[in-house]
């Protein structure tokens, strides 16, 4: 889980995770926008949330109703498997 990707896989992986943008083999990331400010607070609590069971976190950045995550696995130095499923997981919140 903590091997490195190619730019080739993640773009394969990618076509399942409409929006998301690929940083060479490097991270992936995404901004949503949500309905207000702590509408967003509130979604970024939710995936931080997950990102502890998963013990797997995102960069997060917040600017009043928008949340753009950041996705790289530190401890392999780029994207990884553990990164794509954390997308995953970012995109159910967003649907829940
Ligand atoms: C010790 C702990 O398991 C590691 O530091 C985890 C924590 N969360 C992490 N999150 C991310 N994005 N990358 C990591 O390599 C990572 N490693």
């Amino acid at each position: 889980m903590t091997q490195r990707l190619t730019e080739q896989a993640i773009g394969e992986a990618l076509g399942a995770l409409p929006g998301w943008e690929a940083e060479g083999a490097e991270a992936i990331s995404k901004t949503f926008r949500l309905a207000d400010h702590i509408a967003a607070l509130g979604f970024v609590v939710r995936v931080a949330a997950a990102a502890e069971v998963m013990n797997h976190h995102p960069e997060v950045a917040w600017v009043y109703n928008r949340v753009t995550f950041r996705l790289s696995t530190h401890d392999a130095g780029g994207m990884t498997e553990r990164d794509l499923a954390l997308a995953r997981r970012i995109e159910e919140l967003a649907a829940s």
